[in-house]
């Protein structure tokens, strides 16, 4: 690892990403073949906010906030910081003074492998968070790490300037070449996914919508009444 702290970072187009951003997590998700999710552990500290924005990313050492001092420098309006650890942590790296220094800099939220504290000051502020973990354990300002390189986080590489979306279903991370394509495609799936809904109001099943009573005859799945079932 190079410990490097790189600067004027190209970054997704923000209207595009905060378009992605009203398509929501699980849409996006979808729309691009099931990809780019930062999975289940990654949970918003508190629920109802659903943001968009461009990744600063963040490679610290466990237990050590100093390179989210110096990635703070590095954020513009728009961003979301993205930090991961270079080896599992929970701690409360992050808490409410950083996010007082990243909310005047027009930062939208912080995604974060590690853990954070001050989370009912976070709420008050409304700054939103999805975090692994919940922890008051404090950290040191020590160690050298990196600012806007590649990183892994949720089994996902995250580049500096890709777009991030972030809801109550979790976290996906959109590479910069494919938001224009994420947006198409969402678009589709949400107006597929209207037509669908009405249907579904309508009383059509979803075994007849998708042609699923065929899928279940060729699985072998059979219809038995309760009474040869033995019930
Ligand atoms: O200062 C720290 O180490 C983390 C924290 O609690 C804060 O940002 O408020
Ligand atoms: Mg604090």
């Amino acid at each position: 690892m190079r410990n490097v702290i790189v600067t004027d970072v190209p970054r997704a187009e923000i209207e595009k990403v905060d378009k992605l951003a009203e398509y929501g997590v699980a849409t996006v998700h979808e729309a691009l073949g099931r990809t780019g999710f930062l999975g289940p552990q990654l949970r918003p500290v508190h629920l109802g906010s659903r943001i968009g924005g461009t990744a600063v990313t963040v490679l610290s050492w466990p237990g050590d906030n100093l390179m989210i001092h110096a990635a703070v420098e590095q954020c513009r309006p728009g961003d979301v910081l993205v930090v991961t650890t270079t080896s599992p942590s929970t701690d409360g790296m992050f808490g409410e003074l950083f996010a007082t220094a990243l909310q005047v800099r027009g930062v939208r939220g912080l995604v974060t492998e590690a853990g954070v504290r001050d989370v009912a000051e976070l709420h008050e502020m409304g700054f939103p968070v999805w975090s692994r973990a919940v922890s008051a354990q404090g950290t040191v300002k020590a160690t050298a790490g990196a600012v806007n390189v590649p990183i892994t986080i949720g089994g996902q590489l995250v580049k500096p300037g890709d777009a991030i979306l972030a809801d109550d279903d979790g976290v996906v991370v959109v590479p910069r070449q494919d938001v224009d394509r994420a947006v198409e495609a969402s678009q589709a799936r949400v107006e597929k996914e209207e037509k669908t809904r009405a249907a579904f109001r309508d009383g059509e099943l979803g075994l007849d919508r998708y042609g699923l009573r065929a899928k279940l005859a060729e699985l072998g799945v059979q219809y038995v009444t309760a009474e040869e079932y033995g019930l």
